[in-house]
């Protein structure tokens, strides 16, 4: 069985972070593993507390895990601060690690902090040139290249940006356009956009995290990358299509229902 590593944040909900993961990881038949950078008091209403885990716990996973278990593929998603990027990239540095999905989490839907504003700096100079895909969606996107990202020019002027950054592919996330929900694959020498219809909901907690954990499954089982994303692209679709209104608030994207889905089971 092919395996996958999440280096993220808890989602105490179950909707983001690493356990949208790990839920994706097993919907889609890989063995799923977890370094937890901090953990996030959330609810599908927002984040009310954030902590941050010390630099030498998260260093010790990412070697319990390396020292131990062939990893086929690694997604980055919350990493709080300068000082965890640092740490999570010297453990990228450390094993040579090769199929690295860096999802740029920055701000949660509701609005709150977490990746710190000071951080962003780190991230372009520390992870981004370490990363095989770079999945920023549009506000992410803005943040990273200083101009405002808000349509498929804008869209493909970013990629180009964000891949002299040192990225090998971006894939700029288009679940925030208005219209459809299209997103944009660059490598470098083409550009593959990713249309999609727009699903009327308000239940999208989680789709970030379900959309580039589905790449790194993908990535694991050995396909290119292109395949992966068009393969992630499908699998967000339908956890998207059966979210449902989880707790008072955005509710979760539903990896069981794709699973059954998928398996022929309803
Ligand atoms: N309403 C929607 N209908 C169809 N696809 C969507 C919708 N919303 C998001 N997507 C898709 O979901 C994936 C994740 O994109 P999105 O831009 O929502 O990420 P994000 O903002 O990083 O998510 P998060 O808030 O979880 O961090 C993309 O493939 C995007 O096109
Ligand atoms: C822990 C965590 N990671 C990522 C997201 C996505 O915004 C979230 N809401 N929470």
């Amino acid at each position: 069985m092919k395996t996958a590593l999440t280096i993220a944040g808890s989602d105490s909900s179950g909707g983001a972070g690493i356990q949208a993961d790990l839920k994706t990881f097993s919907a889609l038949g890989v063995f799923g593993m977890s370094v937890i950078t901090a953990i996030t008091a959330q609810n599908t209403c927002g984040v009310t507390a954030i902590r941050e885990m010390d630099t030498d716990i998260i260093k010790a996973q990412i070697h319990a895990v390396y020292d131990d278990i062939e990893v086929n593929a690694v997604k980055i998603g919350m990493l709080s601060s300068s000082a965890i990027i640092k740490e999570v990239a010297a453990g990228i540095e450390a094993y040579t690690i090769p199929k690295v999905v860096l999802d740029t989490v920055m701000i949660s839907k509701s609005g709150s902090y977490l990746l710190q504003k000071n951080a962003v700096q780190t991230l372009i100079t520390d992870l981004i040139p370490k990363a095989f895909v770079v999945t920023p969606n549009l506000h992410e996107a803005t943040a990273l290249v200083g101009f405002e990202v808000v349509d498929q020019p804008t869209m493909q002027k970013a990629a180009k940006v964000i891949k002299d950054m040192g990225a090998e592919c971006v894939v700029i996330k288009g679940g925030h356009l208005e219209g459809d929900a299209c997103d944009l694959l660059y490598d470098g020498k083409t550009m593959e956009f990713f249309p999609n219809k727009r699903i009327q909901t308000i239940h999208t907690h989680g789709t970030g995290c379900t959309f580039s954990s589905a790449i790194a499954a993908g990535l694991a089982k050995g396909m290119d990358v292109y395949n992966a994303v068009a393969e992630a692209k499908k699998y967000v679709t339908m956890a998207i299509q059966h979210g449902f209104p989880l707790g008072k608030g955005v509710g979760p994207t539903n990896h069981f229902f794709a699973l059954y889905e998928k398996a022929g089971i309803l």
